[in-house]
């Protein structure tokens, strides 16, 4: 079972590194692993599980945060109108929206232990192709919170940080002469 301490702190640098691409069809190493992470971010979300185990509560999960070089990662989002879970080998972002959106309240990170404030901003509609768990081909639309969490582990899988895209001079400033508004998860 995945807890914190198998999480990678910032530092390490397979944070920084450009993750390798998983051979299709997937090895039963690789899909395990996949599994793992996403019954991670369920555990996380379990208030029993997460308390006794000191969880903090994940909505996505890149493999070099848990010291594999694999381009893969796990998404969990249980919202009202249901859970939405995906694990995805070799994700490709093939279309976005030029409008752009940002979470109010910043981002943080599983491997970040530190808070750190300023807007990221995002597109707000993806196209992504990828591999499933069986190795099949998918195309999956996000916009939105889903389509935030995509972008932050895609960016997980080229050495990219959210507080990279946070405006050094200003935190809070908003790209110029862009379409971007705010959402909440
Ligand atoms: C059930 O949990 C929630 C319910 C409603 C709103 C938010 C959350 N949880 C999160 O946003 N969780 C964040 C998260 O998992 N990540 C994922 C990560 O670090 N991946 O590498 C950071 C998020 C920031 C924006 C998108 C992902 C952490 C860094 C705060 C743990
Ligand atoms: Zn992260």
């Amino acid at each position: 079972m995945i807890t914190m301490d198998d999480i990678v702190r910032e530092g390490d640098p397979i944070l920084r590194k450009v993750l390798d691409e998983v051979n299709m069809p997937p090895t039963e190493e690789d899909k395990a692993e996949l599994r793992c992470m996403l019954q991670f971010l369920k555990n996380s979300q379990d208030p029993e599980i997460a308390g006794k185990c000191n969880l903090r509560a994940g909505v996505g999960l890149s493999a070099n945060q848990i010291g594999l070089n694999k381009r893969m990662f796990a998404v969990y989002i249980a919202d009202e109108d249901g859970e939405k879970a995906y694990t995805v080998f070799n994700p490709k972002l093939v279309s976005h929206s030029i409008s752009m959106i940002y979470l109010p309240q910043g981002e943080g990170c599983l491997s970040v232990d530190r808070k750190v404030d300023g807007f990221v901003p995002r597109y707000e509609r993806i196209k992504v192709k990828a591999y499933d768990l069986d190795g099949n081909e998918v195309l999956i639309k996000l916009k939105g919170y889903p389509a935030i969490v995509f972008q932050h582990e895609m960016d997980h899988l080229n050495g990219i940080m959210f507080y990279d895209h946070i405006n050094k001079d200003n935190p809070f400033a908003l790209p110029a002469n862009t379409d971007i508004r705010s959402v909440y998860e």
